[in-house]
């Protein structure tokens, strides 16, 4: 049965997407089964990961009921992937039926049984989508970024947090905050450390061992549609994820 996680801030351009795709390569070069999720409406992911976003089901037609959750993943090389489209941002407006928290919950539902692992991108907003995402899964990660905006919005995101822990998921946990685009070398990225470490205070996780490391692979990989670890294996960021990966392994995730 998967483990369902969520990559998660409400803050947008922290690495949520990147977070996502690398350690779900991470885990599938584990040997795990890996579905990732785009449920984010820029479609990021699917791009980076080579999916098809027009002409095919996507997370939009699933969560609208008009198309099944099986029959729209796309096997790819890096890992599974339900992909999303712009049609997606218009779900808030769509979507006003009560239970509309669980939609996604329940769609994953039906596949959890095929895969070890499933990783869900949200979008950079706390909203219907990010419920969903929060009310399907066991665990949230949050990337971010070692400056000094980190702390903007951390109160609506606990919030949003607890009232999901409440109202639809009570076993949700936050799994840890991963420092990302990370200088361990600079003076400025230590001391934001230690605000790190208050927002994880507040948000009841700690922060992982493993922080990313900036390197320009990250986008080129992107670009050329691959995961880092076929792209670039030796690079300090690929080399940052992979014990990332570990870490969570070792924490039981
Ligand atoms: N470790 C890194 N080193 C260098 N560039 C990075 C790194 N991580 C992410 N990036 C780049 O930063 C940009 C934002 O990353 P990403 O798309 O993963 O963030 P996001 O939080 O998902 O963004 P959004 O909020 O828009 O969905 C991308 O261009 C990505 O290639």
């Amino acid at each position: 049965m998967a483990k369902i996680i969520s990559i998660s801030n409400q803050k947008g351009g922290v690495g949520k997407t990147t977070t996502t795709g690398a350690i779900a390569a991470g885990y599938k070069s584990q040997g795990y089964r890996v579905l990732c999720v785009d449920l984010d409406p820029q479609s990021n992911l699917s791009f980076s990961s080579g999916a098809e976003t027009e002409d095919c089901p996507t997370i939009y037609e699933i969560l609208k009921g008009e198309a099944k959750t099986t029959f729209s993943i796309q096997k790819l090389p890096s890992y599974d992937v339900i992909s999303s489209n712009i049609l997606l941002s218009g779900i808030e407006l769509e979507f006003t039926q009560t239970g509309r928290e669980f939609l996604l919950k329940e769609q994953l539902s039906v596949v959890k049984d095929k895969y070890d692992y499933i990783f869900i991108d949200t979008p950079p907003a706390l909203s219907i989508l990010t419920v969903n995402a929060f009310t399907a899964s066991d665990y949230i990660i949050i990337p971010m970024l070692a400056d000094i905006f980190s702390l903007q919005g951390i109160a609506q995101l606990s919030e949003t947090i607890e009232r999901v822990k409440k109202y639809c998921n009570p076993n949700l946990k936050v799994e840890g905050i991963v420092l990302t685009k990370f200088n361990p070398r600079t003076i400025l990225s230590r001391e934001i450390k230690g605000t790190a470490e208050l927002i994880a205070q507040q948000l009841d996780t700690s922060i992982f061992k493993s922080t990313i490391r900036s390197s320009v692979s990250i986008m080129e990989a992107q670009t050329n549609q691959q995961d880092i670890f076929n792209y670039s294996p030796k690079n300090p960021a690929t080399m940052d994820y992979m014990d990332l990966v570990k870490e969570l392994i070792e924490r039981g995730i």
